[in-house]
């Protein structure tokens, strides 16, 4: 049997508007550096990964300053109108160079902050359908509903089996592929790679990751992710 190779794939092609920066939220500063740059050190830095897909918007200004403008393990893809498109066209670069076996490794590149070590974690527990990191609830959780334009209390969740959805996250090139295909010709809403499988009828593994690995969202999420790059001599171990 041959050792299985793995493959990121990288969307980047968003716009931030939640961030509501002058421009995309992978290309804001911390300490000096591009945000997708510390994204692309953790990810390339790492032993099992040869090659990366990097999706960038078609008319992306900003890419030619990064420090990874010209590197050679970097395949680039265009992006598209929403993330799972933006996964798509990632895939679709790796035709000829993927085999349907091979595991696509799908990571936001607006999470700066993972570590070597969940990605051991994660790829070390991988087995088929798939697997994503994801992080358990910590604070007791409400159900909100709507009244007199306010929203109150309707009942307190069950929260434990609970978790926040992370990336990266570890699905076989060819059914990832298959799963994504079919969920956008129904026109389903898909906001991450397992809810694709899920729909497809596959239970995917959670495997408990860091809470440190945030999605850089909104501007207080900068300053978290400058402070949690910073709390290790090497950032990515
Ligand atoms: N059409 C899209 C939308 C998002 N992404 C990428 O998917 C990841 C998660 O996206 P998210 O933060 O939810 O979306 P953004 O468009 O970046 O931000 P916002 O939703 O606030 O506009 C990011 O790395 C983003 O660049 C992408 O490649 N293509
Ligand atoms: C895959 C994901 O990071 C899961 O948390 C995804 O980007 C979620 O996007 P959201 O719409 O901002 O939750």
């Amino acid at each position: 049997m041959s050792t299985p190779r793995y493959f990121p794939v990288l969307p980047a092609a968003g716009v931030g508007s939640r961030m509501q920066a002058d421009r995309p939220k992978q290309y804001l500063p911390i300490q000096g550096r591009f945000l997708l740059d510390y994204t692309l050190d953790a990810i390339l830095s790492y032993p099992a990964f040869e090659q990366a897909v990097l999706v960038l918007s078609a008319d992306d200004p900003y890419w030619p300053d990064s420090e990874y403008a010209a590197d050679e393990r970097i395949i680039r893809a265009a992006g598209g109108r929403e993330r799972c498109d933006s996964v798509l066209n990632g895939l679709a670069a790796l035709q000829g160079i993927a085999t349907e076996q091979d595991w696509v490794v799908v990571h936001d590149i607006a999470r700066p902050c993972l570590r070597h070590s969940d990605l051991d974690a994660l790829l070390g527990q991988l087995a088929d359908p798939g697997a994503i990191l994801a992080s358990p609830t910590r604070d007791t959780m409400k159900r909100g509903v709507l009244r007199d334009g306010c929203v109150v209390i309707d009942h307190t969740v069950e929260r434990e089996q609970l978790w926040h959805a992370l990336t990266p996250q570890v699905f076989r090139y060819g059914a990832l592929q298959q799963a994504l295909t079919a969920c956008l010709a129904q026109d389903l809403s898909v906001t991450d790679e397992a809810s694709a499988m899920e729909q497809q009828g596959y239970q995917p593994l959670l495997v408990a990751g860091r809470s440190d690995n945030i999605k850089v969202t909104r501007r207080e999420d900068l300053a978290l992710a400058e402070l949690f790059l910073s709390t290790s001599l090497s950032p990515h171990s």
